[in-house]
């Protein structure tokens, strides 16, 4: 393959490339391309290995307590016991490793869906493909906050600028051009090329692929990708260092029991005997497993995980895993207007120039309406003020208006402002082919929401005439001159004034109003700087369309704010119209609640900190306005969600706590900063991602206190029974088991419930909050003292029942302790409502994990029997049991009654 594409002139690279200058590849020749270079993917470093994955697992510092207890028991003699500790070691490690990788193939499935897309000319049509479908002699349009997703031999460009600082470190991006460059040069000044991985801040270009994947310099260089870091999320943080301190008070408890134990032995005979020391030790080994919550952290990954793909189904992408806990806490989300709340589906209804107020009937982007001035026809011919306004819109324009070959549907490619410009020249029969083709456009200024306009230069005879549209308050203040009467006159106060007041009009009607104005030039200019090129305009007119809300976007709007979630509008456009949206909407209930990008210019730190406490609608806000609004919300200790498009929004995106980019609209640039992608580009749709992350949390919370509880009654038990100087209720054996049923499967299942009822009536939870907080701290405590005091019962009444046979009497505790876990479990299910509203056995899972525990059960006191030293219980003895396993059941649901009642 030759590499010396900057030598050649773009038709030769195009030919040697077998490609076409404007219909690029056929279909059929991509697919032939895609088999022989293969997927435009650079490759990734090889994954962690199975034995380095497994290592993985065994660092953990309560695993290593496991494994040391295996060591004694082994060393004492207990081989089933050790034995039984290392299959359990073993078993978490490998679950833990199936749910690892499960996770993060859930994750890696997620960041294939929000993986760029390209814009590409095939079959002579423009389509967007998966950059990784991307082959040598693909015709490729780039734009404006795009990565480059291959290596590129410019076309055709229109002020592109490329920064290239991941290919040759440089930050200052550099203009491209077209034209062959002579000779070898380094790879920094070859200035008709665009490399992959680079960034487009600005313009726009066509290029031709001349190298995919690893063949491209970025390839070449970086031979290898990294795989993203693992990430932690705050609450895995939080959790490792809360089992670290776990396992320490463990340690404490083990060694405390050690030494009772002794000691009771000792008062009992007078002496200590090696059987008693082995049997103290084997409980406090036992007692060290129990406490452990070794399901734990694998639990906590597989309910993020699951959560993520939940996410995923309702077009939330969540691209950084601590997004999903954090939802849970926002306070504020910042949203665009324009497709996020609105529909984006624009329709021109109103024209002005030459002092009259046309009407434009007919809807969406259909040409096939009128244009009528006092309810009559509008005649072009006549009215030569409008015709050039008409023409103005459709020649400053990137948009193009499509059919659907089967459906006949009207539809765009581009931006849906300038697709409704498209149609409203239509509908006075002024085509963009047409019009294109009279007056070529030769230079052009891009449209960016920093300055709020875009200026197109089109030959005009001898001459050049430039249009430019853009936000009126904007381009009005770039005019000298206006068109009235086919005449170019001299722009006064008095008509700026009229101008303002038919912007404010159309705008508080919730139109978003553009202005257009023209200027001619007898030479084509050199400079392509605004305030040059941007100034001393002639206004020819205004246009005003419409974007109806979302219907969805009020209904959201009212769950915001009975979440204790306050929705702030952030928009690019004028301030009467974004009020009269936000009204609308229920955003704002009073005018005075907004505020301009301009205004907020005026304020300090600690001014605008007061003002964003109650102003929910900013208007003409410019990129940095958004990250002030951020800095100012997190000032007021608010955990702000932002969303954004544009690429001027990366840093507000980055700012926020949870930034959000759009799929559709978004850019390449903001995807990569955000932590959410939104598929839909819909209000809504982060409304219910917040749901979401907030019923996650409270799944995770819910089956950390059971978890939490079944151990500590555990503890409980046997350290109870040595103070009372009581014979050790359970077994080593049975407590591994008892913690091996009940743990991991009923855990999981709680991860799975639905939402409850008034998971979006409650504020916001406060990230500081720990995870085990008041409310799970009490449950857990009467759980635990519950379960302790029927175990101990029935542990007692074996005991005496059947005449002090300790091994009956253990397998009393044992059942009971298994049964009274699985029971309160479904009190778990509701964290603050009683079970029995949400359905007791509404959550399949949990019927399913339950039904299984038990039956493990059945099966270590049946055929199992001899291992777990148990005795077979008389149907009477069942029914004693049967009458004490429901009682911590009732004690924690009467309990939540109680606690919640009073608040
Ligand atoms: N293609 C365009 N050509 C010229 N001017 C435009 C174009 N698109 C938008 N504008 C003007 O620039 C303003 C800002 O646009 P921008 O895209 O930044 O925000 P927006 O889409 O109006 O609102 P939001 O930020 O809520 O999405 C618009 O209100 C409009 O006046
Ligand atoms: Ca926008």
């Amino acid at each position: 393959m030759r590499h010396d594409w900057f030598n050649l002139p773009p038709g030769q690279v195009v030919q040697e490339l077998k490609s076409d200058q404007t219909a690029g590849l056929s279909t059929q020749q991509a697919a032939e391309q895609l088999n022989s270079h293969g997927y435009n993917e650079l490759q990734e470093k090889a994954r962690e290995s199975l034995f380095s994955k497994l290592i993985g697992q065994f660092k953990d510092f309560l695993v290593l307590i496991l494994i040391v207890a295996s060591l004694v028991s082994a060393f004492l003699g207990e081989i089933v016991d050790s034995v039984a500790i290392l299959v359990i070691v073993i078993l978490n490690a490998v679950l833990g490793i199936v749910q690892e990788s499960k996770a993060e193939k859930a994750l890696a499935a997620l960041k294939q869906m929000s993986a760029p897309n390209s814009k590409v000319i095939r079959d002579g049509k423009t389509i967007s493909i998966p950059a990784r479908d991307l082959v040598p002699g693909d015709l490729v349009l780039v734009e404006a906050g795009d990565r480059i997703p291959a290596d590129l031999r410019i076309l055709e460009t229109f002020s592109l600028k490329v920064e290239e600082a991941s290919l040759t470190g440089e930050s200052v991006p550099v203009e491209k051009s077209s034209l062959p460059l002579n000779g070898d040069v380094a790879l920094a000044d070859r200035t008709n090329m665009a490399f992959m991985s680079t960034l487009v801040t600005y313009g726009r270009a066509k290029g031709i692929v001349v190298a995919t994947a690893m063949q491209t310099e970025i390839g070449k260089i970086a031979n290898l990708l990294q795989t993203g870091e693992k990430e932690i999320t705050p609450l895995q943080r939080k959790l490792g260092e809360f089992s670290k301190t776990l396992g320490v008070a463990c340690l404490g408890v083990c060694t405390l029991v050690f030494f009772l134990g002794i000691y009771n032995a000792f008062k009992a005979a007078g002496s200590i005997s090696g059987p008693d020391v082995q049997l103290m030790l084997m409980t406090a080994i036992s007692l060290a497993v129990a406490a452990i919550p070794e399901g734990l952290p694998a639990v906590v990954t597989i309910v993020l995980a699951l959560g993520m793909q939940r996410m995923a189904r309702k077009n939330s992408i969540v691209r950084k895993l601590h997004a999903v806990e954090t939802l849970g806490s926002i306070t504020v989300i910042c949203s665009d207007k324009t497709g996020t709340l609105t529909q984006n589906q624009m329709t021109v209804t109103k024209a002005y120039a030459n002092g009259k107020v046309y009407d434009l009937s007919g809807e969406g982007y259909d040409p096939s309406g009128e244009i009528r001035l006092n309810s009559h026809q509008a005649e072009l011919g006549r009215e030569q003020d409008l015709a050039l306004l008409l023409q103005g819109i459709a020649l400053c324009n990137d948009a193009k208006l499509t059919r659907h070959s089967d459906t006949n549907a009207w539809g765009i490619i581009g931006d849906p402002t300038e697709g409704a410009l498209l149609t409203a020249a239509a509908k006075a029969g002024i085509t963009q082919e047409g019009i294109t083709l009279q007056f070529p456009r030769v230079k052009e200024l891009p449209f960016d929401s920093g300055r709020k306009m875009m200026t197109t230069i089109h030959s005009f005879g001898q001459d050049y005439l430039a249009f430019t549209k853009g936000a009126p308050d904007i381009l009005i203040s770039r005019c000298t001159k206006i068109m009235a009467e086919n005449q170019i006159r001299p722009l006064d106060a008095e008509m700026i004034s009229q101008l303002q007041q038919i912007n404010h009009d159309l705008a508080g009607q919730a139109l978003r109003v553009l202005a257009v104005a023209c200027r001619q030039y007898a030479q084509l200019p050199v400079s392509t700087d605004s305030e040059q090129l941007e100034n001393d305009l002639v206004l020819i007119g205004l246009v005003g369309m419409i974007d109806p809300p979302r219907s969805e976007a009020r209904e959201a709007v009212k769950v915001c704010v009975n979440a204790g979630i306050r929705p702030i509008m952030i928009t690019g456009d004028h301030q009467d119209t974004a009020q009269a949206i936000a009204l609308d909407l229920g955003i704002i209930t009073d005018k005075n609640q907004s505020m301009t990008g301009k205004q907020l210019d005026q304020l300090s730190k600690p001014e605008l900190s007061e003002a964003v406490k109650h102003t929910s609608v900013f208007a003409r806000v410019s990129p940095e306005n958004k990250v002030a609004i951020v800095e100012a919300l997190k000032a007021n200790n608010q955990i702000v969600a932002m969303t954004g498009d544009g690429i001027n929004d990366a840093p507000a995106l980055k700012k926020a706590d949870i930034g959000v980019a759009m799929g559709i609209t978004g850019t390449d640039v903001t995807k990569e900063t955000a932590d959410m992608v939104v598929t839909d580009d819909n209000f809504a749709t982060i409304v219910s991602a917040v749901e979401e992350g907030r019923t996650i949390f409270a799944n995770i919370r819910k089956f950390i206190a059971f978890l939490l509880s079944c151990n500590l009654s555990e503890v409980l038990v046997i350290f109870i029974a040595m103070l009372l100087g009581w014979p050790i209720p359970l077994l080593p054996i049975q407590l591994l088991w008892v913690n091996l049923v009940t743990d991991a499967f009923p855990a999981l299942a709680l991860g799975m419930e639905k939402k409850e009822s008034d998971i979006m009536k409650l504020p916001p939870r406060d990230p500081s909050e720990p995870i085990v907080n008041k409310p799970s701290l009490f449950m857990i405590g009467l759980q635990s003292l519950a379960i302790t005091v029927v175990v101990l019962g029935a542990f007692a009444y074996g005991y005496f029942s059947h005449n002090d046979d300790i091994s009956t009497a253990r397998t009393f505790a044992f059942i009971t302790l298994v049964n009274s876990q699985l029971l309160c479990a479904y009190a778990a299910r509701s964290a603050h409502f009683s079970v029995f509203k949400a359905g007791l056995f509404s959550n399949k899972y949990m019927n399913m994990a339950v039904a299984f525990s038990f039956l493990l059960m059945l099966i270590a006191i049946g055929p199992l029997e001899a291992i777990f030293k148990t005795q077979p219980l008389s149907v009477q003895d069942w029914l004693i049991i049967a009458g004490l396993s429901p009682l911590p059941f009732l004690v924690a649901e009467i309990g939540k009654l109680i606690y919640f009642k009073q608040k």
